[in-house]
């Protein structure tokens, strides 16, 4: 037999979140590090059980992490950082020490996976790191996939990535870059590829998606000679070299040189690399770990078009492994569980189990001529609008056409700043950047509306509350520019694309975000329009509490996108302005409300950033210009802020520039203010506001080091244009540390405007 079948990983949230409230209760100190354990060990073991039951040959362990997959691996490596070795503290509580900072230790920095919405742990790397293998975790998993009788291939995130992915800590000499360590770390990788061969491992994974982005000749023959090094070793477990979300490019037949026995590629996103392969030789020496079924979107497969590429690798390769393009990871459990979502959007719809089934499937058509073969080869590509116009909008598809240039252009910015000087904004305006804690009340509150125990005027009246307690305590602290607090969203994306047509939500589609943190992202099926407006009501009444400026709260198009699964039959720049259209009447009701300042959050405008440089002009053009569509319409007295986070921004500050935006509220506390070399770099000069409290922590900053973040800021950006805020909104925060953070950053302004 020369076809086989995995995924290339699982989620791990669990298909309840089980994960997420056993991890959470163990912070809150109501369980014990056993019970968490406990929690953890039934989930990989359901999550090994339903993949091989499903049919799947061999499947991924590794995987599971109780915060994230690179926490795990600076562990495993034995890179912690010292100041979190020093707290003395059990190897978990060092993970979440390092995940979410301790006492007066910051969090390592968080930053995308890719172009995902997934957040992965910075590690912190010097010349003196000096790496000592702990493999008791994978180890510990393979013993408990044997347990079970399913045959795991441990994954790990390949050394290149892993240094390709740091950054140097704070301490590192001015030249140093941690690809500098790749020799001393494949000696760690060799000791565990030993000890893994020794506890039976068949095959390992090694994740090298580093190499989908454009790299230099260097790294590339780094490449080279690292899994020369590797596949040289006497004792080792057969090796499989995994790229996606991309091509491999000139990677590939530098790994197709080397003698490791299995190489992995994305099929979807680069389906070109089927006739690469079949014409590179050394393949057929190769065990390839095709990504045929995607992992990252969630329409059905085209299993028809998946078995002819199979087919053609069949003759091609040394042995064929049918697989998903990427870890499952990005998409939810199970789609068989939203009874709620309409038949024909559910009807083209596959989550992680379903698949699992497709893999299953495409390896049963390849193997046997049971007539799953027929089957599968007839049926059609499944397109995502339907049949009989569903999800059509001829209306919307009009407007779009229509568009002009002058639809994305405001007045000039000098006109616009004198317009908005009614706003009697003072140097140095305080703002926060939209939601306040999302209490277990306003939660809770949702949850009654769900289940009808409230009403939906009483939901209102609890909302409007809340929004009341919440503008009172701004007006109280000191805060300059005012926002209602976003109770109302159960998620920034989630709220607006429930209100959109051509958008579906779904009930338990989670999808990990960061650590505990999860997301529903809803599907964008067909064509967007706005039937009524979304947030008037809301920003009206918090308008009306207040003398102070609030802002209108929307998410831009770009970021309404890249946190949903977005239909792929149209180009996503026509879908991105389908979406704008419906927020640029949105900025219009607003204003007509009484709005003077709206901010349009764009933070997923890296994430979507194409990983090589050739791709991202064009997706630039397509991403600022909806941004620009959506706020075109706007007079030049309304002030038009966007905000940005969860990224570095140097590659994409020229798009920040051409955003447009009035004031640009951006994270940068944890990176220690590090955009506002590129900002200087580009002469920005529009008003901008540095995040100076680090909102990912629990940990609450105190007067110095806030000020220091805001001198840092005042040295590069003149007073005038200088907005001071959090890094982020505050959702995730408790009253008890947003409370004193704001009172702190509120008392650092006033100190400042008093030495201007
Ligand atoms: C800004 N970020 C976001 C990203 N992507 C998004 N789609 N949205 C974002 O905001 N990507 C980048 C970052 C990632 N950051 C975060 C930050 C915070 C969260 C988060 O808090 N997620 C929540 C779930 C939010 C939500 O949808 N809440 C719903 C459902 C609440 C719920 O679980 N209800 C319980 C009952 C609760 C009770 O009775 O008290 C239930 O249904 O069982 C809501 O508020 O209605 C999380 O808990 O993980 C995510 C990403
Ligand atoms: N307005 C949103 C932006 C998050 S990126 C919030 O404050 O939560
Ligand atoms: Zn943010």
């Amino acid at each position: 037999m020369n076809t086989s079948t995995t995924v290339l990983g699982y989620p791990r949230i669990g298909p309840r979140r089980e994960l997420k409230h056993a991890v959470e209760k163990y912070w809150a100190g109501k369980i014990g590090a056993d019970e968490l354990e406990t929690v953890a060990r039934q989930l990989r073991a359901d999550t090994w059980s339903d993949l091989a039951d499903r049919g799947l040959d061999t499947v991924p362990a590794n995987t599971f992490a109780y915060y994230d997959q690179m926490l795990d691996h600076i562990q495993l490596v034995g890179a912690v950082p010292a100041r979190y070795r020093e707290l003395g503290l059990s190897a978990l509580d060092t993970a979440f020490a390092m995940a979410r900072g301790r006492d007066e230790i910051g969090a390592l920095e968080l930053t995308k996976w890719f172009d995902t919405n997934y957040h992965y742990l910075v590690p912190e790397l010097d010349e003196t790191t000096s790496f000592a293998l702990d493999a008791s975790k994978p180890l510990g998993d393979l013993a408990e996939a044997k347990a079970l009788g399913v045959r795991a291939r441990p994954v790990f995130i390949g050394p290149l990535t892993f240094l390709l992915l740091s950054k140097p800590s704070a301490g590192a000499g001015a030249d140093f870059e941690p690809i500098a360590l790749a020799d001393r770390l494949v000696e760690a990788y060799a000791e565990l590829l030993g000890q893994l061969v020794e506890a039976g491992a068949e095959w390992v994974q090694l994740d090298e998606p580093a190499y989908v982005q454009d790299r230099t000749a260097d790294e590339l023959a780094l490449l080279e000679s690292t899994y020369r090094r590797l596949a040289a070793l006497p004792n080792r477990p057969k090796l499989v070299v995994t790229t996606y979300f991309g091509d491999p490019g000139d990677a590939l037949p530098l790994l197709a040189a080397t003698d490791v026995e299995g190489i992995g590629v994305d099929l979807v996103s680069a389906p070109a690399l089927v006739d690469r392969i079949a014409g590179l030789p050394a393949f057929q020496r190769k065990t390839l770990y095709a990504g045929l079924i995607d992992g990252r979107n969630v329409w059905r497969g085209d299993l028809g078009g998946a078995l002819s590429r199979a087919t053609v690798l069949l003759g091609a390769v040394g042995e064929l492994v049918i697989s998903t393009s990427s870890s499952l990871l990005h998409v939810p459990y199970d789609v068989e569980v939203e009874t709620a979502l309409d038949p024909r959007v559910r009807e083209r719809l596959a989550f992680a189990r379903q698949k699992v089934d497709e893999v299953v499937l495409l390896g049963r058509a390849l193997r046997t001529d049971d007539g799953v073969l027929a089957d599968v080869a007839r049926r059609p590509a499944d397109g995502v609008v339907g049949p009989a116009g569903f999800g059509v909008d001829p209306a919307v598809r009009a407007r779009v056409e229509g568009l002009q240039a002058a639809d994305r252009t405001r007045a000039p910015y000098g006109e616009r700043s004198l317009a908005q000087e009614t706003l009697g904004l003072p140097p140095l305006a305080t703002t926060t950047i939209g939601s306040f804690p999302q209490t277990g009340d306003v939660r809770k509150a949702r949850a009654e509306l769900r289940t009808g125990a409230i009403t939906v005027a009483e939901y209102d009246e609890r909302m409007r509350g809340e929004i009341q307690r919440v503008i009172a305590l701004q007006e109280e602290i000191g805060l300059d520019v005012l926002v209602h607090g976003e109770p109302e969203r159960n998620d920034m994306v989630q709220y607006f694309a429930e209100q959109l047509d051509g958008y579906a939500a779904t009930e338990l589609g989670w999808v990990q975000s960061y650590g505990s943190r999860c997301v529903r992202p809803p599907i964008l099926y067909g064509d967007v329009s706005r039937p009524r407006p979304m947030t008037t009501e809301w920003a009206a009444y918090a308008q009306s509490l207040t003398e102070r400026p609030v802002k209108g709260m929307l998410t831009g198009p770009v970021t309404m996108l890249a946190w949903s699964f977005v239909r792929d039959d149209q180009p996503l720049g026509v879908t991105a302005d389908q979406v704008a259209l419906a927020l640029r009447d949105e900025i219009a009701d607003l204003v007509a409300a009484g709005i003077r300042i709206v901010q349009v959050d764009e933070p997923a405008l890296r994430e979507l950033l194409p990983l090589r440089e050739a791709d991202r002009k064009a997706y630039l053009e397509w991403s600022v210009g909806s941004f620009r569509l959506a706020t075109g319409g706007a007079p030049s007295a309304v002030q038009i802020h966007t905000h940005l986070c969860y990224s570095e921004f140097g590659a994409v500050i020229a798009g920040i520039d051409g955003l447009d935006a009035d004031v640009t509220t951006i994270e940068a506390a944890r990176s220690r203010m590090e955009v506002l070399a590129d900002l200087a770099d580009i002469g920005f000069h529009r008003g901008v506001g540095p995040g100076v409290y680090d909102i990912h922590s629990p940990r609450v900053p105190d007067r110095a080091e806030t000020q220091s973040l805001l001198d840092a800021a005042l040295n590069s950006i003149p007073a005038a244009r200088l907005w001071v805020n959090p890094d982020c909104g505050l959702k995730t925060r408790t009253y008890t540390e947003v409370d004193p953070a704001l009172r702190t950053l509120v008392a650092a302004a006033q100190a400042a405007r008093q030495r201007l």
